[in-house]
């Protein structure tokens, strides 16, 4: 059983990447519940009315996914549970946050961590996670198009952006649940680019040989879709 989980940046490619990564390894997808999310459009109209409620509704759907991905063989998450934390502190430090929804989120959070432990499996296998500048953020943010996230909707949207790559880095130096590597999502265009995707591919593969974790039967495909 091998459990990958992407992390990064607002548009920084994981759902994408959750998509080739899933394709190529043949083993099953679980994305963020982003279209289908009631709580998001809310959010970003009026951040500090809904910062905790969107919270809980992406806290509650990340344990959803965790809790099947890892009783299940073979998964690859858009997103890990342990950035759930990063998102909330960061909007608790602009003020989007009451002292009392932030001692209530911490306390679930960790009691839903402590529902992990008891898991067959605990952690994932690998961190995955993208690394991109703000510039590939917003670029990729526009190519994306919900209206909301973008720079023209508010303007303190790119504070905000700013502020979360900056949250991101001591995140990923600090994470150790798992082993982890990074990808360089500014130089490689896994999306329009077949050598580029095969780079990261190979990346990725290569981790999990050195680590033992590549599915016994998994054979290199020679082509796999990817829906733009
Ligand atoms: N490496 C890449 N090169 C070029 N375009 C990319 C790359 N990765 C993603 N994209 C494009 O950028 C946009 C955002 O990608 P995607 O939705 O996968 O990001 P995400 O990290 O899942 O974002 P979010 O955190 O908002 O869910 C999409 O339009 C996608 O096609
Ligand atoms: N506030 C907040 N907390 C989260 O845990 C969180 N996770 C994702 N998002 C936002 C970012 C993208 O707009 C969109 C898709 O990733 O959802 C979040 N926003």
């Amino acid at each position: 059983m091998t459990v990958i989980v992407l992390s990064g940046p607002i548009g920084a490619g994981k759902s994408s990447l959750t998509g080739i990564l899933s394709k190529y390894l043949g083993t099953k997808p679980f994305y963020e519940s982003v279209d289908d999310n009631p709580v998001l459009p809310l959010f970003y109209a009026d951040p500090k009315k809904y910062a905790f409620l969107l919270q809980v509704y992406f806290l509650n759907t990340r344990f959803h996914s965790i809790k099947d991905a890892l009783t299940e063989d073979n998964n690859v998450l858009d997103r890990s549970i342990y950035e759930d934390a990063l998102f909330f502190q960061m909007n608790a430090d602009i003020g989007r946050a009451t002292s009392e929804e932030v001692d209530t989120y911490y306390e679930l959070l960790h009691n839903m961590m402590n529902e992990l432990e008891r898991m067959p499996k605990k952690n994932p296998d690998l961190l995955v996670h993208i690394n991109v500048s703000y510039d590939t953020m917003i670029k990729r943010i526009k190519k994306r198009g919900r209206p909301y996230e973008q720079l023209s909707y508010d303007s303190t949207l790119e504070d905000y952006y700013k502020r979360l790559l900056r949250y991101y880095k001591p995140w990923y130096e600090n994470y150790d649940y798992s082993p982890k590597m990074e990808i360089d999502g500014d130089k490689l265009d896994f999306m329009a680019n077949p050598a580029d995707r095969q780079v990261v591919l190979n990346q990725i593969t290569d981790k999990l040989k050195e680590m033992g974790k590549l599915p016994e039967d998994w054979k290199k495909p020679t082509d796999i879709q990817i829906e733009a």
